[in-house]
């Protein structure tokens, strides 16, 4: 069981894992100098991480950009993500706003993916994936912890509900405070690869201790892994550029 998801001229699930680049301007001028700047480096997708984006959250201006940005990108595919303060993002926001912002970001047709947060389950969620799905745009169903790594049963239950729920690539994220807490993110992305997932998934283990986690994906089961391009967007994120050379070596040995 091993579902792969194809997105222009990506193959995701297979092989090495697909590089996504966080853009995380605060200003305009700020997000078209980031834009123009990954057009010189070599990933294949790029997250616009829509949180870190102006002062408060105005759905007119955050589409405005997103037509810039994508004009800058061209073809490169895009995911959509507002990281709520909740899950280590910049911004609160309301569950009606959030789920109004996603729909009209469906509709405007500029991404490829958008990221959902698991635990904003609740009114919104399904009719947000339907419209996502309806519209082909592909939905990554996250969840984040930033102080702890939970039971391995709790990381493959979370992963489960994501793709029970309709998530295209079911995602988690989680902070280790010792190695035996990668481990445990490594051996739960293992055991849901191979026992539970027909589709790709996401995880990664976070801050330095975690490196390895963003590193051996095509080994354990994680189909994308985040790189900075200049600003993090997440600790323990490596160069883009890095990151890539040590992808192909593991793709290269396995
Ligand atoms: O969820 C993720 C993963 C991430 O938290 C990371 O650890 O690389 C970075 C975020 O920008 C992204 O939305």
């Amino acid at each position: 069981m091993s579902g792969t998801l194809h997105v222009k001229g990506l193959t995701i699930g297979e092989g090495t894992p697909k590089i996504c680049v966080p853009m995380v301007g605060t200003t305009e001028r700020q997000l078209e100098e980031e834009a123009q700047h990954l057009c010189s480096l070599h990933f294949d997708m790029v997250e616009w991480r829509v949180d870190f984006f102006g002062e408060s959250i105005d759905l007119e201006h955050i589409i405005t950009m997103l037509k810039k940005i994508r004009r800058i990108l061209e073809d490169r595919p895009i995911l959509f993500t507002f990281r709520t303060k909740k899950e280590g993002g910049e911004k609160e926001i309301s569950s009606s706003q959030y789920f109004f912002m996603y729909q009209e970001v469906v509709k405007s047709r500029l991404v490829e993916f958008i990221d959902l947060e698991l635990f904003q389950n609740g009114e919104g969620m399904k009719e947000t994936i339907d419209l996502a799905h309806q519209y082909g745009v592909l939905v990554v169903l996250s969840n984040h912890d930033f102080e702890k790594t939970p039971s391995k049963e709790e990381i493959i239950s979370r992963l489960r509900q994501a793709q029970e729920l309709g998530g295209d690539i079911p995602k988690v994220a989680v902070m280790p405070n010792d190695p035996s807490d990668v481990l445990r993110l490594l051996d739960a992305t293992y055991e849901m690869k191979r026992d539970y997932a027909d589709r790709p998934i996401i995880t990664m283990s976070m801050g330095g201790e975690g490196t390895v986690s963003r590193l051996a994906g095509e080994i354990f089961g994680s189909a994308i892994t985040f790189g900075a391009a200049s600003k993090t967007s997440a600790p323990g994120q490596l160069n883009v550029s890095e990151l890539r050379q040590v992808l192909s070596l593991i793709h290269k040995n396995i």
